[in-house]
């Protein structure tokens, strides 16, 4: 008897919904591939490339558009015997400076065994490395730097790169620079010189709205998912609740791949709202769970003061009590306590991620003040926790403490 049997009654080709799929086709954004086409072509017309600055929240097709525009770009500049165009695309996620970016762009470039270390050389030296294999490559190579907001504040690279032909560096290489970016912030960070070089051209993605997802969505299950496997307003169910949260057709293709996979494992022949709900809830407890692990060592031990009063049946609570929870915790662990203000602060940055909620109450002449509880289940806080903090005996004591209260 085979273990493993092939279950393909409600998938006809999964990967089209995964993270990692180019589709063939955009949809919803005309505006924005027309404007984005007219910053490109100085580069079929031969001319000095635009150096363009790509923005918007995650998830509304910065990457998707791109990669596709500079496809079709370079298949359609070789019909021109005149022009060479070269794109070099690099996610800086996990490079957080102007010499980490330039290293990776010199080995990019670099045939294998002739890359560079990561470490030890002047920044200078780099940049030198990266010219030269850009004149080496010569003609029109526009550098696409997706996430470039990693870069943080060590930002030399995007100041010299888009000059480097005015500054001499280059001699007959024209490099243009798309950077795109989620972080709203980071533009305005950017230093004033950056700022008028790197977004040159610059256009706004805005997030989309449900009728817009709910075509994304069709047109990928069209691929994706066996005729007629889907009931009626699933995909529309799917399309609202994305855009009601975040405008993102990552978060509206998660969803619904996250709905297939629980209608297949529950034996079913069709995606019904049902799996829809139950795969929103799954994915929204990924994310707070995420949102846990990232938090810094004081946040955690402000949740876990949140997390100790509820287990005693003592929320929602007062933040000035969290707070004395807290100093007990922190001397618990040996470590030294922020004060009440930014405790605070912490209180409200996890009610922004959604793992607390908070209720005001007015005091009358005192002033208003919150009253804080936890928003995710007792037992998933304390397990993220649990997983991260020091603190065994203390959570060990919580974990008691719910269990006589039968908080779950
Ligand atoms: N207009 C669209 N038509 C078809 N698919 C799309 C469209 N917009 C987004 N997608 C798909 O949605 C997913 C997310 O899009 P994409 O990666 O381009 O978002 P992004 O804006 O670059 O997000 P991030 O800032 O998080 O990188 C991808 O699978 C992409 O193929």
């Amino acid at each position: 008897m085979h273990r493993f049997e092939r279950k393909q009654n409600i998938f006809r080709n999964k990967d089209a919904l995964n993270e990692s799929y180019q589709p063939d086709r955009i949809e919803e954004r005309d505006e924005e591939i027309e404007e984005y086409m007219e910053a490109l072509q100085p580069v079929v017309d031969g001319w000095e490339p635009n150096n363009i600055f790509i923005y918007g929240n995650t998830g509304v097709g910065k990457t998707a558009v791109t990669d596709y525009l500079l496809e079709r770009l370079q298949k359609d500049v070789s019909s021109y015997d005149d022009l060479e165009l070269s794109v070099i695309s690099l996610n800086c996620k996990t490079l957080n400076s102007s010499y980490q970016v330039a290293v990776e762009l010199v080995n990019e470039l670099r045939p294998t065994g002739r890359e560079i270390s990561s470490t030890g050389y002047p920044q200078q030296t780099v940049f030198k490395k990266l010219y030269e294999e850009l004149e080496a490559i010569g003609g029109t190579i526009l550098i696409a730097l997706d996430e470039i907001d990693s870069i943080g504040d060590r930002d030399e690279l995007l100041y010299e790169l888009p000059r480097a032909r005015a500054n001499g560096k280059l001699e007959s290489t024209k490099v243009g620079v798309v950077g795109i970016s989620n972080d709203f912030k980071f533009r305005e960070q950017l230093d004033p010189r950056v700022q008028d070089t790197l977004c040159e051209r610059e256009i706004q993605f805005p997030p989309y709205e449900a009728p817009e997802l709910e075509n994304i969505l069709e047109s990928r299950a069209e691929i994706a998912i066996v005729d007629g496997a889907i009931e009626q307003g699933v995909l529309n169910f799917c399309a609202a609740l994305a855009a009601r949260d975040s405008g993102s057709a990552r978060q509206a293709l998660d969803l619904l791949r996250l709905a297939g996979e629980i209608a297949e494992n529950r034996e079913a022949n069709h995606i019904e709202r049902a799996h829809v709900e139950t795969a929103r809830s799954q994915l929204e407890q990924e994310r707070v769970e995420e949102g846990m692990r990232e938090l810094t060592p004081h946040g955690r031990l402000a949740l876990l003061a949140v997390a100790s009063r509820s287990a005693k049946e003592e929320t929602p609570c007062r933040g000035r009590d969290i707070y004395t929870e807290y100093v007990t915790l922190c001397e618990s662990s040996g470590s030294e306590p922020l004060t009440q203000r930014s405790v605070h602060n912490h209180l409200s940055d996890l009610r922004m991620l959604g793992i607390l909620s908070a209720s005001e109450n007015r005091s009358g002449s005192r002033g208003n003040y919150y009253s804080y509880e936890l928003d995710v289940p007792f037992s998933s806080a304390v397990e993220a926790m649990a997983d991260v903090l020091r603190l065994d005996s203390e959570i060990d004591t919580i974990r008691r403490m719910a269990a006589i209260n039968d908080v779950v």
